[in-house]
C-alpha cells in the first residue's frame, strides 16, 4: 500500500492572494498536487466552469450533503456555503498523493480539528497596508465593505498561531516557491513515514 498522501492547507485572510498564489502553483509544469474542488453555492462567474473551479449547488443541496457527513469542513462565507468534499480528499489521500486545500481560517480551523496531521499553511499580506490595497484594486467590493473586510482580515491574522508555516505573499513567484519548499521537506517528517518503518522492522 502506498504512503498516504499528505494533506495541505492553504489559508490566510480574506484578499491576501490565496486564489493567486494556489493557480499559480498548479500551473506548474511540474505540479504534483491534487487540488480538491471546492462546493459553492454562491452564482458561477463568467468564465467559470462547472467541476474545475467550484461545484456549484443549491442551498438545499449542500444542506443535505452536510446532513449526510459528506463534507470534511464547510463554512458560511458572505452569504453563502463554500466546503471541501470528504470522499475526495479520503479516496486520493489513499491512494498516496498529496491534496491541496485553499480555503478561509474557520474551515481550516475545523479540519485541523478532523485531521492534525495536515500540515497548515497561513499566507501573510507584507503589511497591513498591502492587503487593504489588494482588496481595493480587486475593485469587487464597495468602502463600507472594505472596511469590514479588514476588521476581519484583523482578527484572520490572529488565527495565524494555530498554523504550521506562515508564509508571506509579497510576491506570487517567491509565495510559490516557499510552498513547494515546506512541502517538500514536510515529506521527511518521521511520522509521516514511521509506518513504512515499522513494516520493515516487523519482517526483520
Ligand atoms: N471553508 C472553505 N472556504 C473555501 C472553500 N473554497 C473556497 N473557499 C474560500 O472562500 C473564499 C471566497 O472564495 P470566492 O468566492 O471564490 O472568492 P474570491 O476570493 O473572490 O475568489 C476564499 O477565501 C476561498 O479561499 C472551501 O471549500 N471551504
Ligand atoms: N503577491 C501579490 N502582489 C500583488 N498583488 C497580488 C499578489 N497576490 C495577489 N494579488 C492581488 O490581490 C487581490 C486578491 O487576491 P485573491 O487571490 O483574490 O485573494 P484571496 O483568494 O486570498 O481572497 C487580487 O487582485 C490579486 O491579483
Amino acid at each position: 500500500m502506498p504512503e498516504r498522501g499528505l494533506l495541505i492547507v492553504l489559508s490566510g485572510p480574506s484578499g491576501v492572494g490565496k486564489g493567486t498564489v494556489r493557480k499559480a502553483l498548479f500551473e506548474k509544469d511540474d505540479n504534483q498536487f491534487e487540488y480538491s474542488i471546492s462546493m459553492t453555492t454562491r452564482n458561477k462567474r463568467e468564465g467559470e466552469v462547472e467541476g474545475v473551479d467550484y461545484f456549484f449547488r443549491s442551498k438545499d443541496e449542500f444542506e443535505q450533503l452536510i446532513s449526510e457527513g459528506k463534507m470534511l469542513e464547510y463554512a458560511e462565507y458572505v452569504g453563502n456555503y463554500y466546503g471541501t468534499p470528504l470522499d475526495y480528499v479520503n479516496k486520493t489521500l489513499d491512494e498516496g498523493k498529496d491534496v491541496f486545500l485553499e480555503i478561509e481560517v474557520q474551515g481550516a480551523m475545523k479540519v485541523k480539528e478532523k485531521i492534525p496531521d495536515g500540515v497548515f499553511i497561513f499566507l501573510t499580506p507584507p503589511d497591513f497596508s498591502e492587503l487593504k490595497a489588494r482588496i481595493v484594486n480587486r475593485g469587487t467590493d464597495e468602502l463600507a465593505v472594505i472596511e469590514k473586510r479588514m476588521t476581519k482580515a484583523k482578527e484572520e491574522i490572529e488565527m495565524m498561531r494555530h498554523y504550521d508555516y506562515a508564509v508571506v505573499n509579497d510576491e506570487v513567484e517567491l509565495a510559490v516557491q516557499r510552498i513547494k519548499k515546506i512541502i517538500e521537506s514536510e515529506h521527511y517528517r518521521v511520522n509521516h513515514v514511521i509506518d513504512r518503518y515499522e513494516n520493515m522492522l516487523k519482517e526483520l
